[in-house]
């Protein structure tokens, strides 16, 4: 009998045959909650979206501030009822403003839970109003949950954002260990920093451990810095985004950078690997390692 995983392989060969999307998948995660994960997907899909990408914004985070309340959308549904055949995907898409998408998630825990009953025939060729999207930003949810590793392994880069205080910091490192499994290089953001130099020192500890400690070849990149800003707190408060609200500030500066350092290295990982691949087969990624 056919395997759900076999089957699943043959749509997707079918479906990427026909295709030619070149979607960079980019995961930012956090080992502790509420430490900006959020507010980085989103103004840096904003950014991205700003500099001409075509940029989708995917919400794996169900948590307290989710995606669509930071836009200031609202949604019913979301990937859950598509993988169930209840409405489309394209029922679901929520157009932000030019070259800028969200598509309202779930978790991992949840739309695993469910795989089982996925009318993916359907699915995946649905995922092809996808295929122009440059860029997938993945908001994951915090911690080192198995299915949040999922998300982790699938993406083409993977950001753990942080924040100074030590339990964040411990938190991180526990990500990045457990990410090392299934990458070798991961960006590390320091949010709500007072400096270049706090930020630069935190990496450096950071660094060393993992070194002392992961091995495995792991590579750790300071990808950026944010400060601690009300303009973002504020932003948050009215559902609005910094890098609109005020673009020429210190943090939207920051973010920018933060930017063309991951299109830079993704320009550079494109001349080596040239994949085609999109949101389907993304997806055929995290349920096949199910
Ligand atoms: N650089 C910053 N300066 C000031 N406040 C910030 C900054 N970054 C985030 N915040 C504030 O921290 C709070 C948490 O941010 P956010 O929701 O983005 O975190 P999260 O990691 O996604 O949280 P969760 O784990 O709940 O999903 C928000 O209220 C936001 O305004």
């Amino acid at each position: 009998m056919e395997t759900q995983a076999n089957k699943l392989q043959e749509l997707v060969g079918s479906v990427s045959s026909k295709t030619h999307s070149r979607t960079k998948f980019i995961a930012i995660t956090s080992g502790k909650g509420g430490v900006g994960k959020s507010t980085v997907s989103a103004n840096m899909a904003n950014v991205l979206s700003n500099n001409g990408y075509k940029v989708a914004l995917f919400d794996a985070d169900i948590g307290l501030a989710n995606l669509d309340v930071i836009l200031n959308v609202r949604i019913d549904k979301n990937i859950l009822h598509v993988l169930k055949g209840d409405c489309s995907l394209s029922d679901i898409i929520v157009p932000i403003k030019k070259n800028l998408l969200l598509i309202p998630g779930e978790s991992g825990d949840e739309i695993l839970k469910y795989s089982e009953q996925f009318v993916y025939e359907r699915f995946l060729e649905e995922t092809k109003v996808l295929d122009d999207v440059d860029f997938m930003i993945i908001d994951t949810g915090a911690g080192i949950g198995e299915h949040i590793q999922l998300f982790l392994e699938a993406a083409d880069e993977v950001v753990v954002v942080t924040v100074p205080d030590p339990a964040a910091i411990t938190d991180a490192y526990a990500t990045i260990k457990i990410t090392s499994k299934t990458q070798s290089y991961i960006h590390v953001l320091l949010n709500m920093t007072k400096n270049e130099k706090e930020a630069q020192l935190i990496f450096d500890k950071i660094n060393k451990v993992a070194e002392a400690n992961i091995g495995n070849g792991l590579k750790l990149n300071l990808i950026g810095k944010l400060p601690e800003d009300k303009l973002i707190s504020k932003s948050i408060k009215q559902r609005t985004l910094f890098t609109n609200d005020a673009p020429n500030s210190l943090a939207s500066l920051d973010m920018k950078r933060i930017v063309n350092n991951l299109v830079y290295k993704l320009e550079r990982k494109v001349l080596k690997t040239d994949t085609s691949k999109g949101f389907g087969s993304f997806f055929k990624r995290i349920i096949e390692q199910f």
